[in-house]
């Protein structure tokens, strides 16, 4: 279980988060929602520390996580999806899979290529093609691939349904939903499609302007029609 506690995350002047307080439950889906600029991204860059946070505390499996590094939060089982699906477009998908591998815990039974291609077949067809000559969904698939090598407990998504074909958008969604049943991964999933995201969330946080105004069932928020049209945009 992740929880954070009174989490204020800030560039400079401008505060992204203020007082975040925010439990994502083990083995389940939490989504995170909010218009753009509402503080999302701020939030996954915050739990895995690649920004640090300026007050509050965030606690993963009972541990205070709040000042690790990257790498640690790696070996602690924590993955995170950045947005933009990042490759490094010069190597080919197998060696893209495999930078995943490293740095990771050896003391947990590690993921394979192969357990990768069984979630994602098109990897394997494509297995020797360069990732630059991959299509938006494939490399989506990619980078999700990447961060399961790392055998993590969590996985942190940012908005892994942008601009991708609702086809698509529900075979990844529909992978995410195996590994949290069939593996109890625990799952944070940021997306502005709130729609989207509420229906294979089991729970959701809605975000505005850095701060929580809602948290509860996924099909609650997705039952408030006030909460809809004032923060999810649907
Ligand atoms: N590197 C940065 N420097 C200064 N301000 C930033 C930086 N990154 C984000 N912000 C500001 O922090 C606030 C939260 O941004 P954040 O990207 O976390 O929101 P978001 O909900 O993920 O939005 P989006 O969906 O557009 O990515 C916004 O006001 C944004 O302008």
């Amino acid at each position: 279980m992740l929880e954070l506690d009174g989490v204020t995350s800030r560039y400079g002047p401008v505060t992204a988060l203020q007082d975040v307080d925010l439990v994502a439950e083990a083995g389940r889906i939490t989504a995170v929602l909010g218009a753009n600029g509402a503080g999302k991204t701020t939030l996954l860059r915050t739990i895995s520390g690649l920004h640090r946070a300026d007050a509050g505390t965030i606690r993963f499996d009972g541990r205070d996580i709040t000042r690790l590094s990257t790498d640690q939060m790696t070996r602690a089982g924590m993955a995170h999806v950045p947005e933009g699906r990042g490759v490094i477009t010069e190597l080919t998908v197998k060696e893209n899979l495999r930078l995943g591998a490293l740095g990771r815990s050896t003391h947990r039974d590690a993921v394979s290529i192969d357990d990768v291609v069984d979630l994602f077949p098109i990897l394997g067809d494509r297995s020797n093609a360069l990732a630059h000559t991959l299509s938006g969904g494939e490399r989506q698939m990619l980078v999700i691939g990447r961060a399961l090598l790392a055998t993590p407990k969590m996985l942190l998504l940012d908005e892994p349904s942008l601009g991708l074909a609702p086809r698509i958008v529900s075979q990844i969604f529909g992978v995410i939903r195996q590994l949290v049943h069939e593996q109890g991964l625990t799952v944070l999933l940021v997306e502005q499609n709130a729609r989207s995201a509420l229906s294979i969330a089991d729970v959701g946080v809605v975000l505005g302007l850095g701060k929580v105004v809602a948290q509860d069932d996924a099909a609650i928020l997705a039952a408030d029609e006030n909460l809809r049209h004032a923060y999810l945009g649907y």
